[in-house]
């Protein structure tokens, strides 16, 4: 039930396909997002559905993040690195949407997290912060297979391999590097997948980037991936990074890496501690602040809210969809608005928000009424995180124009 619910609601982070040495999958994950199809109660956050499941690994394999499947280790046998690492660049380009048009983020030592990137600048909500194309990019398939790790990243130039080869290794030793960092740092792409898409790339899988590897995680993160599938074999995918919350000068950028965003502080601590090998100091889980202090009781409540939501979408889908009742979107439809309070204080604006927002436009068309208001909200939304001119932004674009 729980990973079911996480996957619902969308944990937006960076998930990661964990290496151990047995070895399961995680990625960092982005669930809440995908197909632009009407969301179910039960989507509300994340239309992602893992190729993993909760691994249970020792806590050296910090990495495995929410959901697993058995990776064959067989093919796991690389010959040694020829990297030389003095000469990785630590600031590739950034990108911004917003007026400036100027790099808005660099790499930074922080105390004791590693690296990370930091603000440059003041950030807009809604600006790109940056954009990059994957070093590696993987299908669902591939991403399981050690082999398709390394080949992909032999098939790197020799600038690539060094980038690739300074990134963070959560496995050091226990693993192939290559294997351990991609594990270390990928990025889930299954809420991205493109229905109906000839490339397989544009159905799930992960990616990793340079600078995207640099980000750490936060409880309460101010950026969000939106992936951009290959287009053509001449248009390689791109890993967008917007900012749906403001971000002052000097402030660390972070997103979110798991599913368990609804968990408490203390479940949420031990999952990371025993996935990823780190204790999260963020604001929703060190005391003493104000936020902290009412944050595990909205988490808690939202919770539950979920909870009763997909008990509320079997009901309608037992009794209701063939004849529809009006009353019966009331609670549905409370609930939601519910939910969408506690996530605005909680400050998860991202995707758990824009699959509320889905969410509460299918209930207003069941209960036979016109959900442009609630499309509206979603569309501001999709733009915050993907920006305006996005596949999704503009399907949405183009569904309330039809409306109107
Ligand atoms: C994808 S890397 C992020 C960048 C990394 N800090 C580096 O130096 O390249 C993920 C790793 O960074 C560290 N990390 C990320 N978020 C953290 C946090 N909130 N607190 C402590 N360590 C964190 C953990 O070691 C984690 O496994």
């Amino acid at each position: 039930m729980e990973d079911r619910l996480v996957e619902q609601f969308g944990a937006f982070s960076l998930s990661r396909l964990p290496a151990d040495k047995t070895t399961s999958i995680v990625r960092i994950d982005n669930p809440s997002a995908s197909k632009q199809s009407t969301a179910t109660s039960s989507e509300i956050g994340s239309e992602h559905t893992p190729a993993t499941s909760v691994p249970s690994t020792s806590p050296s394999s910090p990495c495995n993040i929410g959901s697993t499947s058995t990776v064959p280790t067989a093919d796991i046998a690389l010959s040694p690195l020829d990297i030389d690492e003095t000469a990785v660049p630590s600031n590739p380009p950034g990108v911004s949407e917003d007026e400036t048009e100027e790099s808005c983020c660099e790499v930074r030592e922080t105390a004791g997290k590693g690296q990370g990137l930091f603000a440059t600048r003041s950030i807009k909500a809604g600006t790109l912060v940056f954009k990059e194309s994957p070093l590696i990019n993987l299908s669902r398939q591939e991403e399981k297979s050690s082999k398709s790790i390394k080949a992909a990243f032999h098939a790197l130039d020799r600038t690539q391999k060094k980038v690739y080869k300074a990134l963070f290794d959560l496995q050091k030793g226990d693993v192939d590097p290559v294997v351990g960092i991609y594990y270390s740092n990928c990025y889930s792409t299954d809420a991205f997948a493109i229905e109906g898409s000839d490339d397989p790339l544009a159905h799930g899988g992960s990616c990793i980037g340079a600078l995207a590897s640099r980000i750490n995680h936060s409880c309460v993160p101010n950026v969000c991936l939106f992936y951009v599938p290959p287009t053509d074999p001449d248009k390689p995918a791109e890993m967008h990074f917007y900012a749906f919350r403001p971000i002052a000068k000097g402030k660390e950028i972070l997103s979110n890496y798991n599913k368990h965003m609804f968990n408490g502080t203390k479940k949420r601590q031990q999952i990371f501690l025993h996935q990823y090998g780190f204790t999260c100091s963020c604001e929703a889980c060190v005391p003493p602040s104000a936020f902290w202090a009412k944050s595990d009781k909205r988490r808690g409540e939202m919770r539950k809210l979920i909870e009763e939501l997909a008990g509320l979408e079997q009901e309608w889908e037992k009794h209701n969809a063939s004849s529809p009742r009006p009353e019966i979107v009331r609670r549905p439809i409370a609930a939601l608005v519910a939910l969408e309070s506690l996530l605005v204080k909680e400050k998860l604006i991202d995707r758990p928000l824009r699959n509320v927002y889905k969410s509460l436009a299918k209930w207003t068309v069941r209960a036979g009424e016109v959900p442009r208001t609630w499309l509206e909200k979603e569309l501001a939304v999709t733009v915050l995180i993907s920006g305006k001119g996005s596949r999704w932004s503009l399907t949405l674009d183009g569904e309330l124009r039809r409306q109107a």
